[in-house]
């Protein structure tokens, strides 16, 4: 039995890949490399480069590796540009979940983790947010998402396929061993673009709305450990495995850190960086925080890292070890540790 992890070259698929192979379990990685990397799918992971829409490919692998469960992590991830490129997002993510979904119905494999989004609730839901909350995604991206949601449910209920669809909160911070972690140039999200902003990587960071309706007037979010999340994928496994039944679970903690309480962590960790107050992005919630009762019901799933100021360290951790001289972020004006470490 094998596990195939599609993006598993990409920042939250390969801490799901590291995270079997950590337990000893067998998998392998389908990656276009698009957006992901080689260096992060973990040595002795077998890579397949390759497009998850491509039918013949994904039948061919399913055989190979004996493949019992299919985890889908590959997605386009931008909610701005899909507000560009709608139809882009809709061929990419919806369109080749179905495509993959065919597949692993003719192979006959009877598994399958998808990873979903909180974006699917949409601007203003109840919060903290339950699984049963209407859904009213604001973006193309979550659109594309809920409607892959829909065509696995109704897979799901069509054919002997038990599936785990998980929708994740904001996802941060990196492998604790320091192995992995968010390895994209362009990553836009607010613990990697402070962490580099503390490091000189860039020159500071834009805090998006400083007089919303939250308790400090920034946004609220549901941080939770890219770490913890990828238990929560070998959780949703084993819980298959043991026949448990197709079901929609939000993957966060349950609470939420202002944009201010982030800042003032990456502080404590990192000293000082400079901060300016700028317009809020059209289409932010103000805040975004999980019911997680039932994930820790379901799968008795039970968070390890789920403290902010590990979450910001580990982050802080990956990004040092990923300096190197001539290293290209936005703006970037090197520290002079950094520029020490390149003498
Ligand atoms: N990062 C977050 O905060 C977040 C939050 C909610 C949900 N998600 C979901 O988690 C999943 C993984 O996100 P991530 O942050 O790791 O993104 P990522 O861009 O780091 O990883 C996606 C991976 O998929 C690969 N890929 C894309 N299209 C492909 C295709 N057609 N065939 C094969 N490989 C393809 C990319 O090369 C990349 O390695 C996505 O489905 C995303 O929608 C992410
Ligand atoms: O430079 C920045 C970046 C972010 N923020 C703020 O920080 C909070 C978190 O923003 P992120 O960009 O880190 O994350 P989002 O909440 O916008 O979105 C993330 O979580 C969503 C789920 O809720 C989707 O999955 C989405 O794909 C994923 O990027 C927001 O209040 C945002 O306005 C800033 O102030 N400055």
């Amino acid at each position: 039995m094998a596990v195939l992890i599609t993006g598993g070259a990409g920042y939250i698929g390969s801490h799901m890949a590291l995270a079997l192979r950590d337990a000893g379990e067998a998998c392998v990685v389908l990656d276009d490399l698009s957006t992901g990397e080689r260096a992060a799918v973990p040595d002795g992971v077998p890579l397949v480069v390759g497009d998850v829409g491509d039918a013949a490919l994904v039948l061919r692998v399913l055989a190979e590796h004996e493949i019992d469960t299919v985890a889908h992590f590959a997605a386009r991830i931008s909610a701005p540009e899909s507000v560009r490129d709608p139809l882009g997002y809709f061929a990419a993510n919806t369109g080749k979940t179905r495509d993959l979904l065919a597949a692993v119905v003719a192979a006959k494999v009877g598994r399958f983790i998808f990873s979903s989004t909180a974006a699917v609730y949409g601007l203003n839901p109840p919060t903290p947010t339950a699984e049963t909350a209407a859904c009213a995604p604001g973006s193309p991206y979550g659109v594309s998402k809920l409607m892959s949601e829909w065509i696995v449910r109704e897979t799901s209920a069509a054919h002997d396929l038990a599936c785990v669809t998980l929708r994740y909160f904001n996802v941060a911070g990196a492998d604790p061993k320091g192995r992995n972690g968010q390895r994209a140039a362009g990553a836009s999200n607010l613990i990697t673009v402070a962490t580099r902003a503390a490091l000189g990587l860039n020159p500071g960071l834009s805090i998006f709305g400083a007089n919303l309706p939250t308790p400090d007037g920034t946004g609220v979010r549901d941080y939770i450990h890219v770490s913890d999340l990828a238990d929560a994928h070998v959780a949703a496994l084993a819980y298959l495995r043991g026949g448990g039944k197709t079901v929609t679970l939000n993957c966060g903690y349950g609470w939420g850190y202002s944009v201010k309480e982030v800042v003032a962590a990456v502080r404590r960790a990192a000293g000082d960086f400079p901060v300016r107050e700028a317009a809020a992005r059209p289409g932010d919630p103000y805040v975004s925080i999980a019911d997680a009762s039932l994930i820790r019901e379901t799968l008795g799933w039970r968070p390890r890292h789920a403290d902010l100021d590990q979450i910001v360290g580990d982050a802080l951790r990956w990004e040092k070890s990923l300096w190197r001289p001539g290293r290209k972020t936005a703006g970037a004006a090197r520290p002079a540790a950094m520029r020490r470490r390149a003498s």
